[in-house]
Parts: C-alpha cells; sequence; structure tokens
C-alpha cells in the first residue's frame, strides 16, 4: 500500500512524535500515515478529512468536543495504558468512535512497581540509599513481607499479577472487588475473598490499590478507612492519584495512623513542591511509571497498533473500553 493511501494517525502526545520512543515511530509508521497534534493543528482543514484514528502516548490529554467535531472520519481512539480515567467514554461514543487500551502490556511491569514499592518501603531501600557505611541492625529494622498479610483493592489483571507475585514471597493473600469475587484467581494464588472492604484493611499489613479511577473508587481510601488500618501498615497506590484522599494521608502518615505509604500515583502529577506528602519521611513517591520499562512500552504500541487495525478493518477488538450504561 502506498504510503498516502495509509490511514492517517494522529499521534496525541507531549511533544509530538519526538516523545515517542525510538522504534516505536518505525513500528507506527508501518502501518500509518503519522500526524502530530501540532501538524494537525497547523493544517486542520487538510488534515481532518484523513484521519481515522487518534493513539494517545503516555500523556493525559484532553479529548474534547471540538478536537472530535474536527475529525469527521475518526473511528477510533487507541490509549496507550490501560487507564481510560482522562477520557470521557460517553461523550466520545457518542461520536461512534471506539476506544481501546493495553491491559496486557502493563500488567507485568505495574505488577513489579507495586511489589518493588512494597519491599523499597519494607525494607528502607530509599532511605538506606548510598548510606554506604556500616550500621547496626537495630537502626535500620524493617518488616519482612515474607508470610505478611497483603490486601489487595481490585483484583483485575494487575491485582492478579501482583497476587501471583505475593503467593512466591509466601504472603498470605486477601483481595476486595466492588463487583465480582474471582474464584478461579483466589484458587490459584490461595487468596481470600473479602466482601467488605473494611476487613480487608483491618486486617492487612500492606494494603495495595489496583482500581480503576472511577466516580465510584474516587477517594476511596479516606480518613476513615486509613483509621481502619493496623497502625503498622503500609499503604501502596499504584492506580490512579485520585484514589487517595491526599489530606487524610498526610495526616495519618504524621500521627502514626498508618506506618508508611508508598506511591507511584499522586494526584495531581507531579505534585507542588511544597505539598506535604514531600515533606514526610514515611513515604516513597515515584513518578508514575507503572509502565516504564523497554517491554511494556513496546507492547504497549503493538497492543494499540493491534487495537486500531482491529477497529479498521471490522474484526472484534481485542481490548474494547465500553462507556458505562446510563
Ligand atoms: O496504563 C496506565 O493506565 C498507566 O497508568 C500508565 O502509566
Amino acid at each position: 500500500m502506498a504510503k498516502q493511501e495509509q490511514p492517517g494517525l494522529l499521534i496525541v502526545e507531549i511533544g509530538g512524535v519526538r516523545g515517542v520512543l525510538e522504534g516505536h515511530v518505525e513500528l507506527l509508521k508501518k502501518h500509518f500515515h503519522l500526524i502530530t497534534m501540532k501538524e494537525f493543528l497547523k493544517k486542520k482543514e487538510r488534515l481532518s478529512e484523513k484521519i481515522k484514528s487518534v493513539l494517545i502516548y503516555e500523556c493525559r490529554p484532553v479529548i474534547d468536543r471540538e478536537l472530535l467535531q474536527s475529525l469527521p472520519h475518526l473511528k477510533v481512539i487507541a490509549n496507550s495504558g490501560v487507564g481510560v480515567d482522562h477520557l470521557d467514554l460517553k461523550l466520545i461514543s457518542s461520536f461512534g468512535v471506539k476506544v481501546t487500551n493495553t491491559p496486557h502490556a502493563v500488567s507485568d511491569s505495574t505488577a513489579d512497581i507495586g511489589m518493588a514499592l512494597m519491599l523499597a518501603s519494607a525494607r528502607r531501600l530509599v532511605e538506606g540509599n548510598f548510606l554506604n557505611s556500616f550500621h547496626f541492625a537495630a537502626d535500620w529494622l524493617g518488616d519482612e513481607v515474607t508470610g505478611a498479610t497483603l490486601g489487595i483493592i481490585g483484583m483485575g489483571s494487575i491485582g492478579y499479577k501482583v497476587a501471583k507475585r505475593a503467593k512466591a514471597f509466601e504472603m498470605k493473600i486477601l483481595y476486595h472487588n466492588r463487583n465480582q469475587r474471582k474464584e478461579e484467581e483466589e484458587q490459584a494464588v490461595g487468596a481470600r475473598y473479602c466482601e467488605k472492604m473494611e476487613d480487608l484493611l483491618q486486617q492487612s499489613d500492606f494494603v495495595i490499590l489496583v482500581v480503576n479511577l472511577t466516580p465510584q473508587t474516587h477517594k476511596l481510601i479516606g480518613k476513615r478507612e486509613l483509621e481502619l488500618m493496623k497502625p503498622t501498615a503500609t499503604l501502596i497506590n499504584i492506580s490512579r492519584g485520585a484514589v487517595v484522599d491526599h489530606d487524610a494521608l498526610v495526616e495519618a502518615l504524621q500521627n502514626g495512623i498508618i506506618k508508611a505509604a508508598a506511591l507511584d500515583v499522586t494526584n495531581p502529577e507531579p505534585l507542588p513542591r511544597d505539598h506535604p506528602l514531600l515533606k514526610l519521611k514515611n513515604i516513597i513517591i515515584t513518578p508514575h511509571i507503572g509502565t516504564a520499562t523497554v517491554q511494556a512500552t513496546r507492547m504497549m504500541t503493538e497492543e494499540a497498533v493491534a487495537n486500531i487495525q482491529a477497529v479498521l478493518n471490522g474484526l472484534p477488538i481485542p481490548s474494547e473500553k465500553l462507556s458505562e450504561p446510563g
């Protein structure tokens, strides 16, 4: 197929294609004529007819009515990443446009970050980094992850991968899902279902958040929930910052309501420099790097391409995100 005839793919990414990882541009160019947001805005009249798909590349842009109205032939918005909380699914579907994401590509790398945060926090790795001298164990006591109880809130594909890793650490695994009990996963990793999230919070040494951000999970963890946790427990968040009430978390960490927190996500990202969370010692905050591996980013691009091609060719879509009814 001549390049000019390839469907136009609008790349929405901070920095245009320069921000897309090296090697991925070539992969995308094999299938699509790439158009950056900057180019699009300059030659909107001419380009808008050509664009059939949009690829959102590791950023949180607003896809609004105006953009949707300017793309009459748009068929699909492919999100590279699993969370689509930055997209208005109802608005997009009202334009007859499909939304896809990449749940398979991200699950291992994000589960790894969850385990890394748990281990780093439990064994005080960040505090100890570069303190390359002999210290008495008594000054550096941490907690063992092995044998501890892990509470997973959100047993989706990432939550399950966390559970598999936790099993290898001989952890006791509890989980809570709002809608669905996962009996197969329970058996595979020996996890126990807590119908009430409160029970999980009260019993866990580590609580890890792996839910999607929705109106129901916004500030799911607030003052009350933190107060239910053990004073020796650690909260780990690899989902979205807004799932945790940050004011309540500051208070809980300052007053020994919980022992520590380890966050890969905050609200907003980044936090303002003077945010009280950044001043605490019993917290680790990483810059939303759940999917930042060579392998995951490559797979995200491949999964997004497969999704777009399925939509354009009228085939079953590997990972479609439907808007909730109502
Ligand atoms: O996959 C996602 O939703 C992410 O958070 C990517 O970092």
